[in-house]
C-alpha cells in the first residue's frame, strides 16, 4: 500500500514558498548575496530551531531574509517544486508573500519574474503544474493587506490565481481585512484564509461570514463546533489541513486526536498539505503516508482527498478536468 500511495497523483494547495526554504539553501543563499546568517537560527543538527507559534514565525522571518532578488525567488521555487514532483504531486499552488520580498528589497514584480521562471522551470524538467497565490501577513495589519492586494490585482499574470493571507491569528480581527479581500475577489481573484488554526471555531465563523472566501488555511478547530461543521458542508468550504505541521505547533498532543478523518467522515472537502516543510520536518508525499499510517486513511480516502484538492484548487476549467482525470484513472 505504501509505494501506491507515493505513486498515487497528488495535490498541493497550502505551502508557504518562504517556508519551503531548506536550511541548506539558506545558507547558500546567503552566502552568494554576502548576507550574514544568525546561526542560532539553527540546531546542532542543521534543522530549524524554535519551540512556539511566535518563534516560529520569526524563524520563518530570519530564514527568509536570506533573499536579495529575483533569481533567489526563481531559486526556492525551482527547489519546491522539484521536491514536490519527486512525490508525484502534479499540481501545487503556493503562498508568497510581497511583504517579505519588500523587507529584502525586493520588487514585487522581480518577485513574481523569479517564481514564474522557476514554476517554468520546474514543469520543463519534472512536468509539475504550478501556480501563485499573493498573500498578505495578518500581523502587519489590515491596510498592507490593502496594499498587497492591489498590487496583485494591478499587475496581473495567468499563474497569480488567488489570495489569501497567513500570519498572527490573534493580530486583528477577520472582518478589518474585509476591504484587501474584497478588492481580489471583486477582480475575480478566488480566495483563502488561515483560521481555525491557533485561535477556536469562532475565527473559522468570522472566516465564512465576513471574507468572499472558498477555502480555509487549516480550520482544524472547526471540530468543536458541530454547526460549523454542517455549514462548512452546506457552503462547501474546503479546508486546506496541514497535520504535521497541526502535531509540530502542539495543536493537537497526537495523531490519534487529529481531527481529519472526522472531517472525512462529515463530508467536508478537505486537502493534505505540508505547510513549511522543513520547519515541520514534513512534505506532501509525509502527510499522505503519515495519514494512512497514523490515521488508518485507505488509499480510496487518500485518491478522494486529491479529487478534492484539485477540485477546490484555483486552477482554471481546463486544468482542473484535465487534472481530476488523471487522478480518477490512477
Ligand atoms: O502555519 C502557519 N500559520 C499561520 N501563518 C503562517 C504559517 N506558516 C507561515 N505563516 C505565515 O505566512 C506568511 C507568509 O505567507 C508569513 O508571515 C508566515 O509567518
Amino acid at each position: 500500500m505504501l509505494s501506491q500511495i507515493s505513486q498515487l497523483p497528488k495535490i498541493e494547495l497550502h505551502s508557504h514558498l518562504e517556508g519551503t526554504l531548506k536550511p541548506e539553501l539558506v545558507n547558500v543563499i546567503a552566502k552568494r548575496n554576502g548576507i550574514h546568517v544568525d546561526q542560532n537560527l539553527f540546531n546542532s543538527q542543521g534543522e530549524y530551531a524554535w519551540t512556539d507559534f511566535a518563534s516560529f514565525l520569526s524563524a520563518y522571518d530570519a530564514a527568509s531574509s536570506c533573499l536579495k532578488n529575483g533569481n533567489d525567488y526563481r531559486d526556492i521555487t525551482y527547489e519546491y517544486f522539484k521536491s514536490c514532483a519527486s512525490e508525484n504531486v502534479i499540481y501545487a499552488e503556493t503562498f508568497i508573500s510581497p511583504d517579505h520580498a519588500a523587507d529584502c528589497g525586493i520588487t514585487y514584480d522581480d518577485m513574481i519574474y523569479g517564481c514564474v521562471q522557476g514554476i517554468d522551470d520546474a514543469k520543463r524538467d519534472f512536468g509539475i503544474i504550478g501556480r501563485i497565490i499573493v498573500t498578505c501577513v495578518r500581523h502587519l495589519g489590515p491596510q498592507q493587506g490593502v496594499n498587497v492586494a492591489k498590487q496583485m490585482v494591478d499587475n496581473p499574470h495567468p499563474y497569480i490565481v488567488g489570495f489569501g493571507m497567513g500570519g498572527d491569528e490573534n493580530a486583528f480581527t477577520l472582518e478589518d481585512y474585509a476591504p484587501a479581500f474584497n478588492i481580489a475577489a471583486e477582480a475575480g481573484y478566488p480566495c483563502t484564509v488561515h483560521a481555525g488554526e491557533l485561535c477556536g471555531p469562532e475565527s473559522v465563523w468570522d472566516a465564512i461570514n465576513f471574507l468572499p472566501i472558498r477555502r480555509i488555511g487549516h480550520g482544524v478547530n472547526s471540530i468543536l463546533d458541530a454547526k460549523l461543521l454542517d455549514e462548512l458542508v452546506k457552503r462547501n468550504i474546503h479546508l486546506e489541513i496541514c497535520p504535521g505541521s497541526n502535531l509540530s505547533l502542539s495543536i493537537f498532543a497526537d495523531w490519534d486526536s487529529h481531527p481529519l478523518p472526522s472531517f472525512i467522515s462529515k463530508g467536508i472537502s478537505v486537502s493534505l498539505n505540508s505547510d513549511d516543510p522543513p520547519f515541520f520536518h514534513t512534505s506532501v508525499g509525509l502527510e499522505y503516508i503519515n495519514s494512512a499510517k497514523h490515521m488508518n486513511i485507505s488509499l480510496e480516502k487518500l485518491k478522494n482527498i486529491s479529487l478534492m484538492a484539485m477540485d477546490a484548487s484555483f486552477a482554471d476549467a481546463d486544468t482542473k478536468s484535465r487534472l481530476m482525470n488523471k487522478i480518477i484513472e490512477f
